[in-house]
């Protein structure tokens, strides 16, 4: 373990960074979009409903059909984002809907397939949808949650992943446009599988992301920490992880400690970590947890800022000599203030 020098993190080595509320894919009242598309009934009002408004994945069996085009601000979080989810009965590309101006300013386009569901006529949806965005916004990103995946053996979802993969890649080549890239995951909202998805499509149009991957390996190193995520405490969602390679139980362990940690808070605590309430009793921006696991390693989170928590695993030893991680701590959340420019935030608070 080792100190960090302060000025590793020095604002200036991240100035190219923007803020992801002026980036250039940014609309109308400056915030990146997320286009939601897919057929009727395939779990895209569910997603959203799970992921940004805390709904419990067995009440959205009660989700009415959408009938309309659903623009919707992600608000009480630090993804200042919004995303536009078009019903499966409504054609995304209508003139009424003014495709050119939805697409052109969309960051991400994530299409839903229900994989309990028959797909051609996804399919064939979802490759019409992709080449028409395309020629509108070469720069959308294209992702495909390939839902629903809880039914399913893992042989059967190996083998619907391919069948889509392949019918895809076969209709952009007949459009000579297999060089459009697709990022595929497998989702449910029944585990975190849907948090995760969603992490990576948003990190995508995070472009402050390298600054906090090596603001995250600095740390980690100098804290002998063996995995960190920076997380969006009120969705889950982590904005930045390390780049030591993904680890899903880990990723499940810090979803869950934030579940705890937001659940005590808000039965127990004066202040609640996803309103503007001013930090009060129960729980404040210096608030941290620890959990010391059976084995032989230390699961701890740190509040950055109102809404991102710094959330790491390590081993118990290291864990011990807790005034060389407080001091790098808050060299890592002077860095990350830096990037984000949020250190107005962090003043008020004294
Ligand atoms: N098994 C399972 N069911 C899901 C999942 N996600 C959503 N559902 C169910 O799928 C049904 C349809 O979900 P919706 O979110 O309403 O679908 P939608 O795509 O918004 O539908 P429209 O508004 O008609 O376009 C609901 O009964 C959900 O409970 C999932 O991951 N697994």
């Amino acid at each position: 373990m080792s100190a960090m020098q302060p000025d590793q993190y020095n604002s200036e080595h991240y100035n190219n960074y923007e803020d992801p509320g002026s980036d250039e894919e940014a609309v109308g009242d400056g915030r990146p979009t997320i286009v939601i598309m897919g057929q009727k009934r395939s779990g895209k009002t569910s997603i959203r409903k799970v992921v940004f408004q805390k709904m419990s994945p067995n009440e959205t069996v009660f989700c009415e059909s959408t009938p309309r085009v659903m623009n919707e601000p992600i608000t009480g979080s630090f993804i200042n984002l919004q995303t536009i989810e078009f019903p499966g009965q409504l054609d995304a590309f209508d003139t009424a809907f003014n495709p050119k101006e939805v697409f052109s300013t969309c960051g991400a386009l994530l299409f839903v397939i229900d994989a309990q569901a028959d797909l051609p006529e996804a399919l064939r949806k979802m490759s019409a949808a992709m080449i028409r965005a395309y020629n509108i916004n070469k720069n959308i990103k294209f992702e495909v949650f390939v839902h629903k995946v809880d039914g399913l053996s893992e042989e059967t979802r190996m083998a619907t992943y391919r069948r889509i993969f392949q019918k895809v890649q076969d209709d952009l080549a007949d459009h000579t446009l297999d060089n459009i890239y697709i990022t595929y995951h497998m989702t449910s909202i029944y585990d975190h599988s849907i948090f995760e998805a969603f992490s990576k499509v948003i990190q995508k149009l995070v472009r402050q992301l390298p600054a906090l991957i090596k603001l995250l390996d600095m740390f980690n190193t100098a804290c002998s920490v063996e995995k960190s995520y920076l997380f969006d405490v009120s969705s889950k969602i982590y904005v930045a992880t390390d780049s030591n390679p993904p680890d899903l139980s880990t990723y499940e362990l810090c979803c869950d400690m934030i579940d705890i940690t937001t659940d005590l808070t808000g039965i127990y605590g004066n202040y609640r970590i996803d309103t503007n309430a001013p930090p009060q009793d129960g729980y404040n921006l210096e608030s941290q947890s620890v959990v010391r696991l059976k084995v032989n390693q230390v699961l701890f989170m740190k509040q950055v800022d109102k809404y991102l928590a710094l959330i790491g695993v390590m081993k118990k030893e290291p864990f011990e000599k807790k005034g060389l991680i407080d001091y790098n701590f808050q060299i890592f959340k002077n860095g990350v203030t830096a990037v984000f420019e949020i250190g107005r935030l962090a003043i008020t608070r004294h």
